[in-house]
């Protein structure tokens, strides 16, 4: 009868005690999230603004001036809008602003998974990577608050109209490809779990202050997907960047990534638009017509005149690079960390 009772007591103490330590961990837990997060619950519109502690936002920043700023975006703030729905410029004051999306779909459908996808973003921290400050989510709509890029996107500067449209030379066009490999490579190899962009195309391609390349949108195929995962069977994507393989399986992979990648590669190459009309008119696409030109042995056609004067050597490993992440068997394309290796041995003055 007393080892019964000794047997209660043990189970008793050993129930105590999990309990507890599962508690602990939990305020633990809170309070490592609370020193990460601001976070503010709007009583008018019900809904709750939340930012990641970073350099920036430690400035004295008010967060009800910041709520209220936002809510206040109207037309006149806009920068552009996409698929996932329309980019506004948030000016707090003279040397802080911000890129604000503002997503299509409400949030009324969305569940914890979609703010501990967003939080998962605001923890990826590149030089090459479009910084998630922070995110808004309403029963209507949601926005994520962005770094504000300043140059625009590469497609933009490439193709823009005028006044967006920069004259990039081979040098800065090089850095540019450089950069983004850098940041599609730590998204592939260096985040856990490992990150498919799956839309990687010049206007995904940012410019900041000193015309280096961040990575965006990264994360949002996945966020807007109800059933989240890595790899996936979403039609994500865009045509003209979109390996050969995608339109047989659906499946994003980081090998189609490399294959969009190398896409960029031809578009800085050749200063011509892949999704540009006429070649749909004509029934190719820029791959196709890229190829045909250089078996022909007319590589200086598929050239962007822009680039004459640049060194010959360094064009053709370029183009040497694009067409291994163009392979049309996904295997025999490099991975994005070999194209960044490969990519720093094109220029030697390269950092
Ligand atoms: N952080 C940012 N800073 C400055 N401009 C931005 C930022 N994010 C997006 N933009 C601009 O806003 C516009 C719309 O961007 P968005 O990412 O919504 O669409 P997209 O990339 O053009 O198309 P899609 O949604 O199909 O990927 C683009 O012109 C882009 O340059």
């Amino acid at each position: 009868m007393g080892k019964a009772k000794d047997i209660a007591f043990y189970i008793t103490v050993c129930c105590i005690a999990f309990i507890t330590s599962k508690i602990i961990i939990s305020i633990l837990l809170y309070k490592r999230w609370k020193r990460k997060h601001l976070v503010y619950e709007d009583g008018f519109s019900g809904g709750k603004m939340v930012l990641f502690k970073s350099a920036i936002m430690q400035q004295p920043l008010s967060s009800d001036v910041l709520l209220k700023k936002t809510l206040k975006l109207s037309n006149k703030d806009i920068i552009g809008s996409g698929g996932y729905g329309t980019v506004y410029r948030l000016n707090i004051n003279d040397s802080v602003a911000f890129a604000v999306k503002r997503l299509n779909r409400g949030s009324a459908e969305r569940d914890r998974g979609f703010e501990r996808e967003l939080e998962a973003m605001g923890d990826i921290k590149h030089r090459n990577i479009v910084t998630l400050h922070g995110y808004y989510t309403a029963p209507h709509y949601n926005l994520l608050i962005y770094e504000l890029m300043p140059n625009g996107s590469l497609d933009a500067v490439l193709h823009g109209r005028s006044m967006e449209k920069k004259d990039l030379d081979w040098g800065s066009r090089y850095r540019i490809a450089l950069g983004a490999a850098r940041g599609i490579s730590y998204l592939h190899h260096d985040c856990i779990p490992h990150i498919i962009h799956r839309d990687i195309k010049s206007s995904n391609i940012l410019l900041d202050q000193k015309m280096e390349a961040r990575v965006s949108d990264f994360g949002l195929a996945t966020l807007m997907e109800p059933d989240k995962t890595h790899v996936s069977t979403f039609p994500a994507g865009t045509f003209g960047y979109l390996a050969p393989e995608y339109f047989d399986t659906g499946k994003a992979t980081a090998k189609g990534d490399v294959y969009s990648f190398g896409v960029v590669l031809l578009e800085l190459l050749t200063g011509k638009k892949p999704t540009d009309e006429a070649f749909f008119e004509e029934g190719t696409k820029l791959v196709t017509w890229v190829k045909a030109v250089v078996e022909d042995k007319r590589e200086v056609h598929a050239l962007d005149s822009r680039l004459k004067c640049a060194p010959t050597d360094e064009i053709n490993n370029a183009f040497r690079i694009a067409f291994m992440c163009l392979e049309p068997e996904p295997s025999m394309r490099p991975s994005m960390a070999e194209i960044v290796k490969m990519l720093e041995q094109v220029k030697s003055d390269n950092l």
